[in-house]
């Protein structure tokens, strides 16, 4: 096709024009390759301009601290730290970090309000395929399946017997959650078709309308260690829950007792739970997290039969880990068009 030359002037006028608008459009660092519903949110709002750290793997720190700088938006996943550092390295235009994860642990809350920072995050987008996946790891530990799909591989399979690879099921059962929110109902409202007798919860505080959706009965830490046959992990890791799954609440349980835990790694004290597990102290455990990640393939945690680790799945689904793409596309430009987030961390 021919064009006049005034045409083609205008066009590259308007080129031009869109280069020095595109160029005043907030910036953004995006921190990890997130899945694709995120990404398009960002690219077709016209609302600003992103740079991708288009990997799988974690941008490197110093790369990190550098590509920030002057950003006014960050969008980042939980390996990232968003601590002093960082910020002080972001400068004063950061306005917004949205973390594609529904913890926040990562971020040095102190330091984001401080600077005026506004914090958007992703519950409940994940809260089905977590509870999903700890029910999934719960029976896969209390009912021994890696261990017997192992035998079955490996040659351990000779005839039928009857106490080989026993395991504890859930039926008549107390099941004990320890952090009572919305992750945990859900693990309850799956268990219950399983004919579990009774739910128990711990928090700081009673939740009576979480509970009387699942009709758990409050109860305190040792008494939730005592009357367990599975204990499920479900609260924020904090300065008050760092570590709080350690001997003196493993020496309470039943030897009996499956320990699951799908919050945070650093929950637990894991030298703790190497001793409790190796001693028959408690009977088994399912860790989808652990500290650290990944947990090196030499750590004695590994070469226990009663503990099956997973490497921090939970939310690892292609519905949900899009969903929460999405959420941190939509809390970031919300935020930075000075809008209420759809899901803002109070800070
Ligand atoms: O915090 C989170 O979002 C989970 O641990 C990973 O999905």
């Amino acid at each position: 096709m021919w064009c006049s030359r005034a045409a083609v002037r205008q066009v590259a006028l308007g080129l031009r024009g869109t280069q020095r608008a595109m160029a005043t459009l907030p910036r953004v660092y995006v921190s990890r390759k997130v899945p694709p519903q995120g990404l398009d949110i960002l690219r077709k709002s016209g609302q600003v301009q992103f740079e991708l750290w288009d990997s799988d793997d974690p941008v490197p720190r110093q790369e990190l601290l550098k590509k920030v700088k002057g950003c006014d938006g960050l969008l980042c996943v939980l390996t990232e730290k968003i601590d002093a550092e960082l910020l002080d390295a972001a400068g004063p235009n950061l306005k917004v970090v949205s973390t594609m994860s529904v913890g926040f642990d990562h971020l040095s809350l102190d330091e984001l309000k401080k600077r005026g920072i506004r914090v958007g995050y992703t519950p409940e987008v994940l809260t089905d395929a977590v509870a999903e996946l700890t029910v999934a790891l719960l029976l896969a530990t209390s009912r021994r399946l890696i261990e017997a799909t192992h035998e079955a591989k490996t040659g351990g399979w000779g005839t039928w017997r009857t106490l080989w690879l026993c395991g504890y099921e859930l039926a008549n059962s107390t099941v004990g959650i320890l952090g009572l929110g919305r992750i945990g109902v859900a693990i309850a409202e799956r268990l219950k078709p399983f004919k579990v007798k009774k739910f128990l919860y711990t928090d700081v505080g009673q939740r009576p309308e979480l509970a009387e959706a699942i009709q758990a009965e409050y109860v305190s830490m040792d008494e939730l260690a005592r009357q367990s046959d599975f204990l499920a992990v479900c609260c924020a890791l904090t300065p008050n829950t760092q570590g709080i799954c350690n001997k003196n609440l493993f020496a309470k349980m039943k030897n009996t007792s499956i320990f699951i835990n799908t919050s945070r790694g650093g929950v637990v004290n894991q030298e703790d739970l190497y001793a409790a597990l190796s001693s028959g102290q408690i009977a088994g455990a399912g860790l989808d997290v652990t500290t650290p990640e990944p947990l090196p393939t030499n750590h004695p945690l590994f070469t226990l039969k009663n503990c099956v680790i997973l490497p921090h799945i939970a939310s690892a689904s292609y519905t949900t880990r899009n969903a929460m793409s999405a959420l941190a596309a939509n809390n970031l430009l919300a935020g930075l068009r000075g809008d209420p987030m759809p899901k803002e961390l109070q800070l």
